[in-house]
């Protein structure tokens, strides 16, 4: 009998909610349970205190909050420092299987009374901002993936030296460029590396490596890399042997004298994008398949091992959404990591995404000339160069990514 009553309420709840019970099995919700749903109708919002989660419609989307999540994210001045931005409670000490005696909607928040007499308040578009729910039909960050031509046609501004170094708006402005095209300019900067290093000061704090703090280099052979050649460089991005690549590399030529040179981009999330809608399940391999990269120096002055694992393609999980390309075959090192009935399909996957990284539709060439210097996202977009001949010099340095996008969330850039 209490097998019909649930299947005759679910059904009930279900056509009300079309999505709400979906995925959920009748033998989950207890009489008990079932007894205590509640639709209440406070303004806009509705709610429903199901066994294992709070159900609330606000603002088109039901939420399945999770009571233990509501407790531990209480921003009450007991349980969080609005001061400081951080949680004053031990979320080891909350009961496992909490449950709010009291729930309701009142001038536009979720109040409920915890056993003890606790009470947490929370603002409806808090929760409707800061739900999974949200979060799976938003973008971490918005951006325009381009080929040659949309990046051409999109007229994106170059920033000027005297107003980037004084200006917070024209930064601003350059950082949001950054953000949608993985690649931005800054015009007629003094060609030394001191200057170099100011502009970048304006956004974030240098990386240092191996390589040095600021580096500047030609093609004298001074490190095992073939960047220190007068060789072409495939498309590819930098410090892939890092566990955690850096995320910003910035070019200044400083001068040349000869010919060739120019440097290749292409964005790499543009060229996954393409295999994703053509070839899901290579998309798929490429994003879940850990391989490894490996830089290898053992000159006398410098000795180096260093080796980062990871897949090339990294997604978010919850919305799919690309983080970053890890793409460098020239570092990639030995293969030992997939197993034997997938490595064929993986080099297929692998040769689908490198057809699509070398579409010539999708090469944006830049000569680089002294006062130019180009920041590019190193988790997204590729660089490489064309061979060259005569003195080139090049300066520039890597960024740390969390202080690049803290700049731009501190100037209200979503990122
Ligand atoms: C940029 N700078 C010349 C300093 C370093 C070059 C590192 C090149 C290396 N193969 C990589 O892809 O990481
Ligand atoms: O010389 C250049 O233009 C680029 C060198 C390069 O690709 C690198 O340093 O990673």
């Amino acid at each position: 009998m209490l097998g019909t009553f649930n299947r005759t309420l679910r059904a009930a709840l279900k056509q009300a909610q079309p999505q709400l019970l979906s995925g959920f099995r009748s033998s989950q919700l207890s009489w008990r349970h079932m007894m205590q749903i509640r639709a209440c109708a406070a303004g806009s919002a509705t709610f429903q205190t199901l066994e294992d989660c709070l159900v609330l419609n606000y603002g088109g989307t039901p939420m399945r909050l999770n009571y233990l999540w509501l407790r531990d994210h209480c921003r009450s001045p007991s349980s969080y420092n609005s001061g400081t931005n951080q949680r004053d409670l031990d979320t080891a000490s909350i009961d496992l299987n909490i449950r709010p005696d009291h729930t309701t909607v009142q001038d536009g928040h979720l109040v409920l009374t915890w056993p003890g007499g606790h009470v947490s308040k929370y603002g409806l578009s808090w929760l409707a901002e800061n739900s999974y729910e949200a979060k799976q039909q938003s973008t971490v960050q918005p951006r325009v993936l381009w080929n040659s031509d949309i990046y051409k046609n999109a007229n994106a501004p170059s920033a000027k030296w005297d107003t980037f170094m004084s200006s917070d708006e024209e930064v601003k402005t350059f950082l949001q460029n950054y953000l949608l095209y993985g690649i931005a300019f800054v015009d007629d900067v003094p060609a030394t590396v001191e200057a170099t290093e100011a502009v970048t000061q304006r956004v974030s704090l240098i990386r240092e490596t191996t390589y040095g703090r600021m580096w500047s280099f030609t093609s004298d052979f001074s490190r095992g890399d073939s960047a220190y050649s007068q060789l072409a460089l495939d498309r590819h991005t930098d410090t892939s042997y890092f566990q955690e690549p850096c995320g910003i590399q910035v070019f200044h030529c400083l001068r040349h004298e000869g010919t060739g040179g120019r440097t290749l981009l292409v964005d790499g999330f543009y060229a996954a994008e393409k295999v994703r809608q053509q070839s899901p399940e290579s998309f798929e391999l490429l994003a879940r398949v850990p391989i490894r990269h490996e830089y290898i120096e053992t000159s006398d002055n410098h000795q180096n091992h260093m080796t980062g694992i990871g897949p090339v393609l990294n997604v978010y999980p919850w919305n799919n959404e690309m983080s970053l390309i890890r793409y460098n075959n020239y570092d990639r090192s030995v293969i030992n990591t997939i197993p034997h009935d997938l490595v064929q399909r993986w080099y297929v996957a692998h040769r689908e995404l490198t057809a699509e990284l070398r579409r010539p539709e999708n090469e944006l060439w830049v000569k680089l000339t002294p006062g130019k210097v180009i920041f590019i996202d190193n988790w997204r977009v590729m660089h490489g160069r064309e061979s060259f001949t005569g003195l080139r010099q090049l300066c520039g340095c890597y960024l740390t990514r969390d202080d690049v996008l803290s700049s731009a969330r501190c100037f209200g850039l979503q990122a």
